[in-house]
């Protein structure tokens, strides 16, 4: 397997410091979905490329990973390497497409289904295309901030592959949870060996943290999410370390965004091996700090909508958003509580940006 080394040396590593868990003299600041339709730039680059021929050619992935870096330069602090987390059910075998949202022409409907997926599956081979861009973005980055790689995580995709796309309920992926509760444990765990290879090789080829997407967490109780999620949010992290460790790779941070799960953040700090915890806006960041104590840094967590709000608004929800986050102690990396949506003004996002330099200065 190829190995990238000597990259250009990081000339910003705010986000590493924080993600470790120190107290930064600013927060850096990146946004999930930061390169997106938002963007003119990456629309241009839409028009004439399918959404998953930009995650497979490394040229056009490396392209979009870097638009917003090169747009907001001085401003944001990380890169994220453009991809989707359905990239994991495709290399296990499923057809997934993109119009305008996910759909899978083939959903899993019974545990007979599973048979249906690739035994075995060679990350190396099905998602390669991802370590190439990865490589060339690190490059092309020329050190001006770290790059993030990511997956989704099991119970996410895993609902997904059952939904066949969005929903609103996650009933028939509920239905395996409550009717096959085996059946789904052992593809719950199947996905989670998929995504620590997946993560492993995002180091080699050069990624610098590792972000675990469980969108739809916060769909489960505590405990169905104690159940069938945490157990392989845990797998991950432990897998992933150990492997790091052991191929003399370097010992990369991770951050879970676990959307929804608040009632899980205590445990998730205490137990499930991240060293940073994403946060969506639901909950307040004095009392997410209160409950995590200093295990881990956080990261989050402005309403995306607030982004919509016109400038006033945006100051004002930053300027709470630090003096909360910087109240306590631990690392803080500034973002939004999700993704930021298509229709945000980009200069609105630069405001975002500059508010986040001024308040959360220490
Ligand atoms: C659930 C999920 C998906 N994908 C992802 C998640 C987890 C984060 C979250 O909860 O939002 C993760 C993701 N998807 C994308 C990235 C790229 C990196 C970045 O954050 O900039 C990342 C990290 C690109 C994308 N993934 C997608 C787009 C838009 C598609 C397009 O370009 O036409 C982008 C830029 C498509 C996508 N992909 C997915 C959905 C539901 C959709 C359609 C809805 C939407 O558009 O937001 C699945």
């Amino acid at each position: 397997m190829a190995s990238a080394t000597n990259f250009p040396p990081l000339k910003n590593d705010l986000l590493l410091r924080a993600a470790r868990g120190e107290r930064t003299e600013r927060a850096p600041v990146w946004v999930m979905r930061q390169a997106g339709r938002y963007l003119p730039e990456f629309r241009k680059v839409r028009e004439s490329h399918e959404f998953f021929e930009v995650c497979r050619t490394p040229a056009l992935a490396t392209e979009v990973t870097v638009q917003p870096i090169r747009r907001y330069s001085g401003l944001v602090d990380a890169s994220i390497i453009f991809s989707d987390i359905l990239v994991i059910p495709q290399a296990m075998g499923m057809e997934v497409l993109m119009n305008p949202g996910p759909q899978f022409p083939d959903p899993l409907v019974t545990p007979a289904d599973v048979s249906k997926l690739n035994k075995v599956v060679d990350v190396e081979k099905e998602l390669g295309y991802v370590f190439r861009a990865i490589t060339q973005t690190r490059t092309a980055l020329n050190g001006e901030v770290p790059l993030i790689g990511f997956c989704g995580a099991p119970w996410t995709l895993f609902a997904y592959m059952i939904e066949g796309g969005g929903s609103k309920t996650l009933q028939k992926a509920k239905t395996w949870l409550f009717k096959y509760p085996e059946e789904s444990k052992a593809l719950l765990l199947r996905i989670a060996e998929v995504c620590v290879d997946f993560l492993v090789g995002q180091v080699r080829a050069g990624a610098q943290l590792l972000q675990v997407f469980d969108s739809w967490a916060g769909e489960l109780s505590p405990y169905d999410f104690d159940q069938f999620s945490y157990p392989t949010l845990k797998y991950i992290s432990t897998n992933v370390k150990r492997r790091l460790a052991e191929e003399k790779l370097p010992d990369t941070p991770m951050t879970l965004f676990a959307k929804g799960a608040n009632y899980a953040l205590g445990h998730l700090a205490q137990n499930a091996g991240y060293d940073v915890l994403g946060l969506d806006w639901v909950i307040d960041p004095v009392e997410a700090r209160r409950i995590v104590g200093d295990k881990v840094a956080l990261q989050g967590n402005m309403d995306p909508n607030v982004l919509y709000g016109g400038r006033d608004a945006i100051e004002a929800a930053v300027k709470r958003m630090s003096e909360g986050f910087r109240a306590g102690k631990g690392g803080w990396i500034a973002n939004l509580g999700h993704g930021i949506t298509p229709g945000v003004d980009p200069e609105d996002l630069r405001w975002f940006f500059e508010c986040v330099q001024k308040y959360s200065v220490l």
